[in-house]
């Protein structure tokens, strides 16, 4: 397994080592002691996620509020998704930066974000289908959201023409305005 870091040092992106042969491939999507060894503490997921988009849809930001808050492990099984990490932990110098990464079924890479961040995701492919392992359970009335184009978070998302986006995305509030995280 390959770790890639990123501008947020907490942010990280893994890529798996692939075992291809004549019959198709095989790979460890996710090992804990291996994952325990490189975050440096042990990280206790507790919750697996699975979501299909069509082409277009954007996804959040999204995050819960401690005591719910929910580190992620992301990837993306079948199309491709820009997936995108934000860091709205007021107390980091990197208050307000984001990550962005094209998660595929080819590249097989995955994105890890922990507590204290949102996350969202904008398909690109005709479908995608979105695999993600969670560090705490689901907690509605803890979830929480940051609008997509926030103009101080400035995302540079992939230009698709219009995003398909639940109603609850579309009014979601500017980071400065969002529930404090810490
Ligand atoms: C997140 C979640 C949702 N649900 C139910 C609630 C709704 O009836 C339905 C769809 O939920 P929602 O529209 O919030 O799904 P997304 O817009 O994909 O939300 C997710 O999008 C971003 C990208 C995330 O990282 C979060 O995991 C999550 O916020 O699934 C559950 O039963 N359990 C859950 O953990």
């Amino acid at each position: 397994m390959n770790v890639i870091k990123t501008k947020i040092p907490e942010v990280l992106i893994f890529e798996p080592k692939i075992f291809g042969d004549e019959r198709g491939f095989f790979f460890e999507s996710f090992s804990q002691k291996y994952f325990n060894d490189i975050i440096g503490y042990p990280v206790n997921f507790v919750q697996d996620n699975h979501s299909q988009s069509s082409k277009g849809v954007l996804r959040g930001l999204h995050y819960q509020l401690p005591p719910y808050a929910q580190g992620k492990l992301v990837r993306c099984v079948v199309g491709e998704v820009f997936d995108v990490a934000v860091d709205i932990r007021r107390s980091s110098p990197t208050f307000g930066q984001w990550v962005g990464v094209n998660l595929s079924a080819e590249n097989k890479k995955q994105l890890w974000l922990p507590e204290g961040f949102a996350h969202g995701f904008l398909t690109l492919s005709e479908t995608a289908e979105l695999l993600y392992k969670t560090t705490n359970y689901y907690a509605p009335q803890y979830d929480r959201g940051i609008i997509w184009n926030d103009e101080t978070i400035k995302i540079e998302w992939p230009q698709l023409g219009d995003f398909i986006m639940s109603n609850k995305d579309l009014i979601q509030p500017l980071l400065n305005e969002s529930d404090d995280f810490l």
